[in-house]
């Protein structure tokens, strides 16, 4: 059996898709549709309060295609705040014309691969940001998709030898910051929480970035044989204001 990699764990995360029921809002009377339309600014609000308190971290993203048109990513200390979080934004007039398009629940997670031998990864001052980031810091626009490794019977990276994984993870890492300041990659661990094995959610000032950077790593060894992609879902951050006017009809 090849040994698992160790991992440190940070925030749990919950992406929240939304598609919005726009016949309904249509028909609203113009008082009904300015009552949701600001119960959502007043939570969006109250949730930018959370990284002040070190409590979690809130974005709220419009998405194109399709897929959904809007994304609320949550960060929060444990399971248990993500549910509560859930029901919280359940329970808001404006939910019922917020229809739910896909979701998902991760951790925030880092594997030691990259760390030095005998090193304690924990004791890198700058591991407390990684492990808990502050989505409002980000740069504008984002990209999230979940992923597996492979665990076919000729390309299994469950099989594979610790010292190969380091190999292939280490190009990975090379790649990755060869895109120093253009892309910011957040991953999230999955397995036992969610279909998917991890979540990637990456910001970049560009979005042209993204595309790049994901064709650059579909050719190195890591993703072109042992990555499976589920859906890709982009789009770019607003704030309360220019969350309200967007939903104006
Ligand atoms: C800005 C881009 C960027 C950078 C710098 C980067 C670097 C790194 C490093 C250094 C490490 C390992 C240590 C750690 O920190 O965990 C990782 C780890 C990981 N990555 Fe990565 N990755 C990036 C970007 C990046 C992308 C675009 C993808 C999607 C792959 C693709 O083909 O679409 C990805 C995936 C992952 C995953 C799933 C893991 C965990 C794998 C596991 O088996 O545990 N990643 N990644």
């Amino acid at each position: 059996m090849s040994e698992p990699t160790q991992t440190i764990e940070g925030w749990y995360a919950y992406h929240d898709f939304r598609t919005v029921d726009w016949a309904s809002f249509k028909s609203m009377t113009p008082e009904m549709r300015q009552q949701r339309i600001e119960s959502l600014q007043a939570y969006v609000r109250s949730q930018h309060s959370l990284e002040d308190r070190e409590d979690g971290s809130f974005g709220s993203y419009l998405i194109a295609g399709h897929k959904a048109d809007l994304l609320f990513v949550h960060f929060r200390k444990t399971m248990e705040e993500l549910v509560a979080c859930k029901t919280e934004f359940e329970k808001l007039e404006i939910a019922d014309e917020l229809v739910p398009a896909y979701s998902y629940v991760s951790i925030v997670e880092l594997s030691s691969y990259l760390s030095k031998p005998g090193s304690d990864p924990r004791e890198d001052p700058r591991l407390k940001g990684r492990l808990e980031p502050k989505l409002s810091t980000e740069p504008k626009h984002i990209c999230f998709y979940p992923m597996n490794k492979r665990r076919s019977a000729d390309d299994n990276w469950y099989m594979l030898e610790k010292e190969k994984r380091i190999e292939l993870m280490t190009s990975h890492g090379m790649i990755g910051r060869s895109y120093a300041g253009r892309v910011h990659q957040i991953i999230t661990g999955s397995i036992g929480f969610d279909d998917w094995e991890w979540g990637v959610t990456l910001y970049a000032h560009d979005p042209l970035e993204f595309k790049k950077l994901i064709y650059e790593m579909r050719f190195d060894e890591v993703s072109a044989r042992y990555a499976e992609f589920g859906p890709f879902y982009v789009g770019h951050a607003v704030n309360e204001g220019e969350l309200a006017s967007w939903l104006n009809v």
